[in-house]
């Protein structure tokens, strides 16, 4: 793969780019997998950050992501609209165009957005809109902006996918179970996995979607998640294994709601850069029989994002 670029934007300090020259996964995804959570970044000379945003990433193209997608064995991709582009979604929906249909998006819109705007990027492959209330990527918006936009884009047929973590689910408990679409949580809404795994925090959670079957989590970010690593380099095929027990449990109780994804390019992350084809030899660990593998990357995504298509098509 090509080398990250900046263009004139300056990166947040500190930034970690995308990991060049990824191993070659030794776990091979069945045919149909979708990388159900990734991101483009820009490229900022086209398309440029948000003023509002509070972090510039390295530029993440979409031929990047789908020279990745193909070196890793994925057939598709539903690309996530990431803060550093606000609500400007351009960047996803050139994307999705480029993509030849295999992709899908989901977009971040404010209450402003046009019935047309939002059917254009339907037309374009989006069918969802993203909450975030991580507090270090967005400002506050009002719940009842976010429950009047989730009434528009519901008779489309989207849904609607969560960003947060863990001690904030029971102060957004009442809000998020008043949803009228699918709810998509992201990367388990973040447990702190050095707590127990039988603890109140994490019970809650699966109490969440337990009681409520429109509500599905992605068990991605291992990365972001992993307290004790090892990390995902070095040949290392046995990653994070403090996270395992967390995704392994979802992925057992819930297994036609659980999606997968890379997080490519893995903005915001501190400690290191993963090697994306060991961050996929994560995915035996987490879901441990060919039958859970190919709901978890195959007929969930496919049912969420492609409805149109054959199961595995
Ligand atoms: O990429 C992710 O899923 C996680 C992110 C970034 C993000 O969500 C965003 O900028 O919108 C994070 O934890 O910093």
């Amino acid at each position: 793969m090509s080398k990250p670029t900046t263009g004139d934007f300056t990166k947040t300090p500190g930034w970690l780019d995308w990991y060049t020259g990824p191993s070659k996964p030794r776990f091979q995804v069945p045919p149909g997998s979708v990388d159900a959570h990734c991101h483009v970044f820009g490229p900022g000379a086209e398309f440029p950050y948000a003023p509002e945003r509070k972090y510039t990433p390295c530029d993440a193209s979409w031929q990047q992501l789908f020279q990745l997608r193909d070196h890793l064995g994925f057939d598709r991709n539903v690309i996530v609209q990431a803060t550093c582009h606000g609500a400007d979604n351009r960047a996803l929906v050139n994307a999705l165009k480029r993509s030849d249909g295999k992709a899908r998006g989901v977009a971040t819109v404010r209450r402003s957005v046009t019935d047309r705007e939002l059917q254009e990027m339907n037309a374009a492959g989006v069918r969802g809109v993203r909450f975030n209330f991580v507090k270090r990527l967005v400002d506050f918006t009002p719940k009842d902006e976010l429950m009047e936009i989730a009434g528009r884009i519901a008779p489309l047929g989207w849904h609607v996918v969560i960003y947060f973590e863990a001690v904030d689910l029971p102060e957004l408990w009442d809000f998020f179970t008043a949803l009228p679409t699918t709810v998509v949580v992201d990367h388990m809404g973040r447990p702190d996995v050095s707590k127990p795994i039988d603890g109140p925090e994490f019970g809650l959670f699966l109490k969440f979607m337990r009681e409520h079957p429109n509500v599905w989590s992605k068990v991605s970010c291992p990365e972001r998640l992993s307290v004790s690593g090892p990390r995902a380099l070095d040949g290392e095929r046995n990653a994070y294994r403090d996270v395992v027990p967390f995704a392994r449990k979802v992925v057992e109780t819930f297994p036609d709601r659980v999606l997968w994804g890379t997080d490519w390019p893995h903005p915001n992350l501190k400690d290191h850069m993963p090697d994306d084809g060991l961050l996929v030899d994560f995915i035996p660990h987490i879901a441990t029989t060919p039958e859970l593998q190919r709901k978890l990357l195959v007929d969930n995504p496919t049912r969420l994002y492609w409805p149109e298509l054959k199961q595995g098509g």
